[in-house]
């Protein structure tokens, strides 16, 4: 914990699978500081900061292409099928398609470019130093009461800090 966040008293702190995953990778990230040229995270923190930057937009576009190839499949999927169905005397407003073996791909694409721009967004945090529960407590801040995790860490308020 940072002195920007705090945990409300008497909560315990919420464990999650993707939590533990982020944290190994988060310090993974790290102690690539301390690493040789090898590696690519080190350069990423160490060379102009147009490369990792550039990265997160670059990998974020390909979510958004990967995710419209999913939708492409569905609607290529639906057509065809309305298709099938009206040459068959059916009503094509009731067809359910069948969708593609690419439909499958494109999703395990778009889980793998999501992949690419959260190693990639954590280390532009890394470079600029925000920890991963800070990040956490921008995200928790901005939650309601009950959707919040119990124990859910939190941004002191002189550190919210929105729009500026
Ligand atoms: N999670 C990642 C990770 N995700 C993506 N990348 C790299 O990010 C680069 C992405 O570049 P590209 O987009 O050109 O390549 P691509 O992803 O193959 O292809 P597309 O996205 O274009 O489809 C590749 O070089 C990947 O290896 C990563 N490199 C490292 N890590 C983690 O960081 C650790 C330390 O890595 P090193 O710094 O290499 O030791 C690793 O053990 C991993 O846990």
């Amino acid at each position: 914990m940072v002195e920007k966040t705090f945990i409300p008293e008497g909560v315990e702190p919420p464990a999650s699978q993707i939590g533990a995953t982020i944290e190994a990778l988060v310090g993974t990230i790290a102690a690539r500081r301390e690493a040789g040229a090898e590696s690519y995270t080190h350069r990423l923190l160490s060379e102009g900061e147009d490369s990792v930057l550039k990265k997160v937009a670059e990998e974020a576009t390909e979510v958004v292409l990967a995710a419209k190839d999913i939708e492409c499949c569905m609607l290529v999927a639906q057509e065809s099928a309305e298709s099938s169905a009206i040459a068959m005397g059916q009503d094509e407003d009731a067809v359910c398609a069948e969708l593609p073996a690419e439909y499958y791909e494109a999703v395990d694409h778009l889980r793998y470019e999501a992949a690419d721009v959260v190693y990639h967004l954590l280390v532009v945090l890394e470079r600029y130093g925000i920890g991963i529960d800070e990040f956490a407590a921008e995200l928790n801040s901005r939650m309601a009461d009950g959707e919040r995790p119990s124990g859910g860490i939190l941004l002191h308020d002189e550190y919210i800090q929105r729009g500026k």
